[in-house]
């Protein structure tokens, strides 16, 4: 499928023919010298991205020869090679001819250069040679995700659980950057598991995002409508209508790759029945019922994951796939869940703290699955908690959305009048070096997955190091001291309080099963008998009654041993039915 449609693609033409007088004969797209050597130096002052002549690209892909093909996407044929001068193995992407300007082609592709990311595959360098347009990538000796889910060789593994989690989450980082750290944001488009190569260890590495503005003359203006089909089954429903697309476009395709992490699933698969055949469409009836989503997991998992864990992810896919751009989560809130789910404790995935999200829907929605999944660790403002007990008491809370904005909103206010306040703005600035802090923990449980088979040992963490220093973010923002015991007791119960109001409640709650399950999970650490970290071990304990858990109660426990040693019991207890006193 072409994404250029005014690309004349002359696949049957015989590029062995072509050879360095090739640089010569287009004289109609050769800059003049001195531009050229301009935009040679500017090159090098800005970015390492090397210029290729069309001459080295042959020698390096032997002539383009059909046994170093290693396939055909949208924009072109794919060729493994090696460079010549220094025997690096490069991918060498030759895009379909299409009549882009030389001048306009450079300056694209320098704008392309400028990203760089680990979870994005870099581009070294380009060709522009008479009317041929090469793009030189990093070769990536292992299959895409696509391959590794669908098309497993018998001597690879299925990829277990966590394995997913940390695929998603990395893909999450690479699309964070592209929307969040760029400016102006870039829209991927293109998101896909074909898209998604994977190195030795599956460290995720997103390409072939930003080609769309290779199409001669479209700046960064929108270009789509032929691409639709290439990414058909991952493309948003506004982009298949031709509507505006926005960044929220690639949170869903992020959500189909998500689904299909999880499910092992095609995002379109004509083999499988009529109605199973999008693989959104066949999820959707299942996103309603939690009963049904350990069915949904790919029968390759044999069922090891967590529960909750399972539930999570679910719960984040089906925000992704919201209809409504604007009620699908910003990738930050989707990376930051996701980098909690893919650290485990022994299969449990670590606790997420609510404070992590940007956006309160991802927390509301984590919660509603799994109430005792996300850890309100952040000391909100007594101000704050005034605040979210008036929304409680408010009359809409089937309108959670509406809730979450106005929430914010008054959040925001309440910031605006507490300027005058010294105490407050020193426990503002306190919150803000706590905040930094937390960044700076949260970094540190990133950089364990950050890492890549090449320089993968210096930065990548022990599964048991991450956990770590999740629970350290955890222990040091959620009880530091008895005396911050009691006062964050009372800030938990409201920030607790604040999230049943906004609607995760008995009625909503999709732990609606009949059985009653009870967990009993420690969310700060490990029960590894760990006794060196006792002294500063503080627990939360949460006991879970499925259905009608409607109150918590949170209570010292003074039971256990060691000085300074407390203990944070949450009992959820059962109460009359949630349902019908919100009725009444
Ligand atoms: N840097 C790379 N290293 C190794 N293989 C690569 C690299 N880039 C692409 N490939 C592989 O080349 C093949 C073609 O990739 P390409 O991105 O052109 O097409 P696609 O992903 O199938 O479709 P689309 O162009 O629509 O994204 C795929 O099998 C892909 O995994």
């Amino acid at each position: 499928m072409n994404c250029f449609p005014c690309f004349n693609s002359q696949r049957n033409r015989n590029i062995h023919c072509k050879n360095e007088t090739d640089e010569h004969d287009d004289h109609e797209f050769r800059p003049p010298v001195a531009t050229t050597k301009h935009i040679e130096e500017r090159e090098t002052e800005q970015t390492p991205l090397k210029t290729f002549n069309f001459r080295e690209l042959a020698m390096a892909t032997k002539n383009f020869r059909q046994e170093c093909l290693i396939g055909e996407g949208g924009y072109g044929r794919v060729y493994k090679g090696t460079l010549q001068s220094t025997g690096q193995l490069v991918a060498v992407k030759q895009l379909d001819k299409h009549g882009i300007h030389n001048k306009e082609f450079q300056a694209k592709v320098l704008s392309l250069a400028k990203h760089e990311h680990p979870n994005l595959v870099k581009l070294l360098g380009y060709c522009a040679d008479g009317d041929q347009r090469l793009l030189v990538y990093e070769y990536f000796s292992k299959d895409s995700l696509q391959d590794h889910l669908y098309e497993q060789k018998p001597s690879q593994k299925p990829m277990d659980w966590i394995t997913r989690m940390k695929i998603a989450f990395g893909a999450a980082e690479g699309l964070d950057y592209l929307h969040d750290k760029v400016n102006p944001p870039v829209i991927y488009r293109d998101l896909k598991a074909s898209n998604i190569l994977l190195d030795d260890e599956f460290y995720p590495r997103l390409c072939d995002f930003g080609l769309h503005i290779l199409a001669p003359g479209t700046g960064d203006s929108l270009f789509h409508s032929s691409c639709v089909m290439d990414t058909y089954g991952y493309s948003a429903p506004e982009y298949t209508r031709g509507d505006e697309v926005t960044i929220k476009s690639d949170v869903y395709s992020f959500g189909v790759v998500l689904l299909e992490l999880i499910t092992g699933r095609r995002a379109v698969d004509t083999t499988k029945p009529n109605d199973e055949q999008n693989l959104v469409a066949w999820a959707q009836p299942i996103f309603r019922d939690p009963t049904r989503y350990p069915d949904m997991a790919d029968p390759l998992l044999k069922k090891k994951f967590s529960e909750r864990g399972l539930n999570q992810a679910v719960a984040i896919t089906s925000m992704c796939l919201q209809e409504e751009p604007s009620a699908r989560p910003l990738i930050s809130d989707v990376m930051v869940a996701l980098s909690f789910l893919s650290m485990s404790t022994e299969g449990v995935p670590a606790a997420v703290p609510v404070a992590s999200f940007r956006d309160k829907s991802m927390s509301i929605a984590l919660s509603r699955h799994d109430s005792c999944s996300v850890v309100p660790f952040s000391l909100p403002r007594k101000e704050e908690d005034d605040d979210a007990s008036s929304v409680s008491s408010s009359e809409s809370e089937d309108d959670e959305e509406e809730e979450s904005r106005s929430m914010e909103k008054q959040e925001e206010e309440t910031n605006g009048n507490d300027s005058d306040d010294e105490s407050d703005s020193n426990s503002e600035k306190g919150q803000e070096e706590e905040e930094e802090e937390q960044d700076s923990q949260l970094e540190k449980a990133r950089s364990s997955r950050s890492s890549s088979s090449d320089s993968g040992s210096e930065r990548r963490m022990s599964i048991g190091e991450s956990n770590e220093a999740a629970q350290s973010l955890k222990i040091k923002y959620s009880y530091s001291s008895e005396e911050e015991d009691n006062e964050r007791l009372s800030s938990c119960k409201s920030n607790e309080e604040s999230l049943l109001s906004l609607g995760f409640d008995s009625e909503r709650n999709h732990d609606d099963s009949s059985k009653n399950t009870s967990m009993r999970i420690n969310s700060l650490a490990h029960d590894d008998d760990d006794d060196e970290e006792e002294n500063h071990e503080t627990r939360l304990e949460h006991i879970h009654s499925s259905k009608s858990d409607v109150q918590s109660v949170y209570s010292e426990d003074n039971t256990c041993e060691g000085s300074g040693q407390s203990s944070l019991r949450r009992i959820e207890s059962e109460e009359e039915d949630h349902d019908s006193s919100d009725q009444d």
